[in-house]
Parts: structure tokens; C-alpha cells; sequence
């Protein structure tokens, strides 16, 4: 599990160790795995530390010394390195030794063009990004704001230029606590975190700009800080599905009732349908008008389809909304399983049919907009965009206010225990952005939940305490759909009726993996 400790605890875990004198050594801990990654990186480029071009960006901080020390150790092995120095009072001892190496520097002074050095930065083989750290205030200002401004018109979107650029500690230019990115930003191809992740690089626009995470041990104790944001690795997720055993049968492996699709909307109810078959679990029991079952049957005959009600449909959990509006029966069938006390995943036209207060075991999947509806209806006055600027503060709020699990879609999904624990997966592709994509979502979450209903031992084997094994469950449907989707994207833009191939595809490799851990 990746794991993130906000700013202050992070400091507060450093503050004994540079008090009693090995502030430095922190530093070089930190220093050797910035440029361990960075090793590893060129790398995967094709490229040696040796005759490579760095460019290290340096504020005043010791941010911008943890940097001009991975300059030094680059230096070293031969790579030829310039800093950029955004301030005249940089860490000395930090530059002394960058020098030493052979490293040039040049000093931006306040009010000077940055467009050539901006242009030298743009064509070096790596940028190392030490301007700010955990000790920024605000949005970037003065000379780094910019340069930051001046390399991104000069190098291009991240996607298509050719500096490899590697945040210190965090791309400057995020809120270390909410990702949240006021001015410009140097968006990262990946971070090299120290001591913990921070919760800035799980969430909103910091997650878009922190590129592949990579965390350093630099010795901090961190065991008495609760995490502020948890992400579920491929291992976790393994850890947590559940694969049948010999003694089981289809209802001891879980059965899931969908209320899904109307007569409006009846193709949200096969594909629903579909990624809960895919996910893997003993049945799914469809509930609906009769037409949208014959939809339903037409794609996928092993579903046991009615026009019942909820009482009579024996289940271990379930999923209602996707597509259902403007259908009475089918919001009936929403409010009774939500009232039931089984898990009950709800999204689109169930978000409505909400009591004030539900348990974690009901789990709400709206999208940014559906959420600004559901907190303005609860006297919350806000709209999308001011969600999709803070998406983990919304969910949270949702959560604590009606006891439900959240689950806020986006480029990160980001999950709300109403214990106030928080998950972050940023493990889609942004081509799962298509319409019907929720409801495949809604059936994995679904399968998740009715296979895992009645496991016991779930939380304990991926660490969380048993009041937040919902949002567990529903953080790890949301990397499975993620996965699927980056795995679907491959072939092209993504069909959402083929989804159910990637997601069998993602299950098996989720098994093998726990064959492997069980096996070590
Ligand atoms: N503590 C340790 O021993 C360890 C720390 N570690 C490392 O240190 C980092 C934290 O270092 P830090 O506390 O020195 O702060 P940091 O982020 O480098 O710079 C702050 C300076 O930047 C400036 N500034 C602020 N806001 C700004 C803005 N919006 N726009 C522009 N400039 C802005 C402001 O300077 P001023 O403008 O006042 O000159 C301020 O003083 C941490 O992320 C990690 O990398 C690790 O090596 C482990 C050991
Ligand atoms: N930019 C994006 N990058 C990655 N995933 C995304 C992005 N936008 C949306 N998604 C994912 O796609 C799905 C869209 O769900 P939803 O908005 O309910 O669609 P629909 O209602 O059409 O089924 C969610 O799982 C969401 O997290
Ligand atoms: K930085």
C-alpha cells in the first residue's frame, strides 16, 4: 500500500533526528535515492549518467539541496550538470559540493528574462526539479514561477517533450496537502517522495503532475501519524479478492442483485451485468422491466434475470441506479436495497433515493456533478467545479455527513470511509472516459462486494481496520476498472461493451499474483 503522511507529520517525524544532529545525513539519504531513480530512468531511456545533460533547478530551501546533491552524485559519474539557482541564498554546503563535481551554475536574478535558460533546460536529458519542497506557501511566485512558466512554453506539454524532468519530494507548484495547483506547475514524468508519500501527490491536479511515484526510506518513524490518504498497489488488491475454493458453490461465493437500466436507459443493466460476471462470483440475480432482461440475457445468459422485488431476490449485495430513471419500480428496488443492511453499491439514479444516514456499507459512486447534487440537496451549496478542485475534502464530507462509503470518479478516484479514512487511485486511463464506463464500474464494485460480504478476514489481509473495509473494497474496483481500462486502451479507443475481456484479464493476473505471494 502506498501510503501518505501529510506535510506536518512528515516534518514532525524529521524534527528529532535533526535536532539531535543528523539533519544532513537526512539530506543525503534523501539526495542518494534521488539519484538512484534517476539512474534508473536514464536507464530505461537507453542512457548512462555518463555524457548525460542535467539541469538542476534549485530554490533556497532544503529542497533545492536534496537536488544539487543528486547533481553532485550525478557529476560524479560523469554526467555533465548546470543549476539553475531561483534564489541568491541557496542551501551553501549543497552548492559547494555541486561545484566541487564540476557543476556550473547560474543564478536567476528577479526581474531577468528566463527564456534561454528555460530553452537550455528544455533540450537536457533530465531536469530535477528542487525548487520547492514541503515548504511551500501558496501557488509559485517570483523567479520560479517564472521559469516554471518559461520551461513549459519552451519544452512543451509533458507528454511530448523531450526532458525527462524528476520532482524532489513533490513537482513544485502542488498544495502538498491537496494537490491543488494555483499558477503554474512543473508537471513530473515521476517524484522521488521522501519518508512517506504526501497526500498532494495521491490527489487532484498533483496527482496529474507527480508522473510514477517513487518513495525513499530516509529513516523517519512515522508509526504514531495516521495516514491522511492510502493508495492500493496490484499486491493489495490481490491480496484482498477472493478466488474460490474447493469446498465452495455458487452461493457460498456470493450472490449480487443489480437493479439496473430502465426502458430509457436499458443498456447501463448489460453492462452492469457484464463486468460483475467478469469481476467473478457465484450469481447475479438482474432485476428489471422485462425488456431490458432480454437485453441482459442476450449478452450474458448465466444471469438469473426478473421483474421482482429486492425482498424476494436472495442476494449478498447490491447494485442500483446505472441507467435507472424515470422508473418507479426501479427506485422502489433502490430504497429497498439500500434499507436491506446489506452492502448496496449506488450510483446514478439511485443517488436520490439516499436516506439521511445509511451505514459504510452502502457505497455511493457519484461523478463530480452528481455529488454537487447530492450535497446541495443536503444544504451543502457547491458545484462542480469546486469539487473537482478538491474532490478528497467533498468525499469526505459526504461520507461524515450520511455514514455512507464515497466513491468520487474522475482521473483519480478517490475514496471516503466515513471513519474520515481516505483512498486515492489514480490507476485509470483517461480513454475509460466514455459513456457507460460508470456502470461497468457500478458491477465490479458490486461482484467486489457480494464476494466478499461474508469474508471475515478481508481487512486484516490488506491492513485496514474492519469499520473501513467498504471503501477498501470499493478503492480496489476501482483499480481493477482502471487497470481494464489502461489494458482495453491498448487495442484503441475503448469499446465499453468489450470491457468485461480486460477485466478477466485483470482478475487472472490478479490471482497469479497472489499464487506467487503464497507460494514465496
Ligand atoms: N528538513 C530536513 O532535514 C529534510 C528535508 N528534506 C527536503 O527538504 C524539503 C523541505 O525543505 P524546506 O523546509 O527548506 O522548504 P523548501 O520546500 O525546500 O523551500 C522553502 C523555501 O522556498 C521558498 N518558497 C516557499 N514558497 C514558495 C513559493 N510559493 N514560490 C516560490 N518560492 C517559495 C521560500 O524561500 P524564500 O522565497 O523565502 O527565499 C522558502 O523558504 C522537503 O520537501 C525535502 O525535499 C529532505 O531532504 C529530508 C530532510
Ligand atoms: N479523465 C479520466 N481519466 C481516467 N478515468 C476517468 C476520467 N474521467 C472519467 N474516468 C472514469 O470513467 C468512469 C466514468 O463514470 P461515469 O461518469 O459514471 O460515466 P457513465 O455515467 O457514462 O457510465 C469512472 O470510473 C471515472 O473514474
Ligand atoms: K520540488
Amino acid at each position: 500500500m502506498l501510503v501518505a503522511f501529510s506535510g506536518g507529520d512528515v516534518r514532525a517525524a524529521e524534527a528529532p533526528l535533526i535536532e539531535s544532529g543528523q539533519g544532513d545525513a537526512l539530506l543525503q539519504r534523501a539526495a542518494h535515492g534521488l539519484f538512484g531513480v534517476v539512474l534508473g530512468l536514464l536507464r530505461e531511456a537507453g542512457l548512462t549518467a555518463y555524457g548525460a545533460t542535467v539541469v538542476v533547478l534549485a530554490g533556497s530551501g532544503n529542497n533545492g539541496a536534496d537536488a544539487l546533491y543528486a547533481g553532485e552524485r550525478l557529476l560524479r559519474r560523469g554526467a555533465g550538470a548546470t543549476a539553475v539557482l531561483l534564489s541568491d541564498h541557496v542551501h551553501a554546503a549543497s552548492l559547494e559540493a555541486f561545484r566541487r563535481a564540476g557543476g556550473t551554475s547560474v543564478t536567476l536574478a528577479d526581474g531577468t528574462d528566463p527564456g534561454e535558460l528555460a530553452l537550455h533546460a528544455g533540450h537536457a536529458d533530465v531536469v530535477i526539479d528542487g525548487i520547492v519542497g514541503t515548504g511551500a506557501q501558496g501557488g509559485l511566485r517570483g523567479t520560479a514561477r517564472a521559469f516554471v512558466d518559461a520551461f513549459n512554453t519552451a519544452a512543451g506539454a509533458r507528454a511530448t517533450r523531450s526532458a525527462l524532468v524528476v520532482a524532489c519530494d513533490l513537482p513544485s507548484g502542488i498544495d502538498v496537502e491537496t494537490g491543488q495547483v494555483d499558477g503554474p506547475v512543473l508537471a513530473a514524468d515521476a517524484t522521488v517522495t521522501f519518508g512517506s508519500a504526501k497526500p498532494g501527490l495521491l490527489l487532484g491536479a498533483g496527482a496529474l503532475a507527480s508522473g510514477e511515484v517513487n518513495v525513499v526510506d530516509i529513516g523517519l518513524d512515522l508509526t504514531a501519524s495516521t495516514p491522511a490518504v492510502r493508495t492500493l498497489l496490484h499486491a493489495d488488491v490481490a491480496a484482498l479478492v477472493r478466488a474460490p475454493t474447493a469446498q465452495d458453490q455458487k452461493y457460498s461465493r456470493g450472490v449480487l442483485g443489480i437493479a439496473a437500466g430502465s426502458s430509457r436507459y436499458p443498456g447501463a443493466a448489460a453492462l452492469a451485468v457484464g463486468a460483475a460476471l467478469a469481476t467473478g462470483l457465484g450469481m447475479v440475480r438482474y432485476l428489471g422491466p422485462d425488456t431490458v432482461a432480454s437485453l441482459v440475457h442476450q449478452r450474458n445468459p448465466e444471469a438469473v434475470a426478473s421483474n421482482g422485488s429486492v425482498a424476494d431476490a436472495r442476494s449478498q449485495a447490491w447494485v442500483v441506479g446505472p441507467g435507472a430513471v424515470d422508473d418507479d419500480d426501479q427506485r422502489g428496488r433502490a430504497s429497498d436495497a439500500i434499507g436491506s443492511g446489506l452492502p448496496v453499491v449506488v450510483d446514478a439514479g439511485a443517488l436520490p433515493e439516499v436516506p439521511d444516514r445509511v451505514g459504510p456499507q452502502v457505497i455511493l459512486t457519484p461523478h463530480a456533478g452528481e455529488l454537487s447534487q447530492f450535497l446541495t440537496a443536503r444544504g451543502v451549496d457547491v458545484d462542480r467545479s469546486a469539487i473537482e478542485a478538491e474532490p478528497a475534502h467533498f468525499a469526505l464530507r459526504a461520507a461524515e455527513m450520511t455514514g455512507a462509503t464515497v466513491l468520487l470518479k474522475g482521473f483519480t478516484t478517490v475514496v471516503a470511509a466515513p471513519s474520515g479514512t481516505l483512498f486515492a487511485q489514480t490507476d485509470a486511463s483517461p480513454w475509460l472516459s466514455t459513456a457507460g464506463s460508470g456502470d461497468t464500474l457500478s458491477g465490479i464494485l458490486g461482484a467486489l462486494a457480494a464476494s466478499l460480504a461474508e469474508d471475515t478476514g478481508a481487512a486484516r489481509r490488506i491492513g485496514v481496520a474492519d469499520e473501513d473495509i467498504w471503501a477498501a473494497i470499493a478503492a480496489a474496483g476501482a483499480a481493477i476498472h482502471g487497470r481494464a481500462g489502461r489494458r482495453a486502451a491498448l487495442r484503441g479507443p475503448i469499446l465499453i461493451s468489450d470491457l468485461p475481456t480486460d477485466i478477466r484479464a485483470v482478475m487472472a493476473d490478479l490471482y497469479e499474483e497472489r499464487r506467487l505471494a503464497a507460494a514465496m
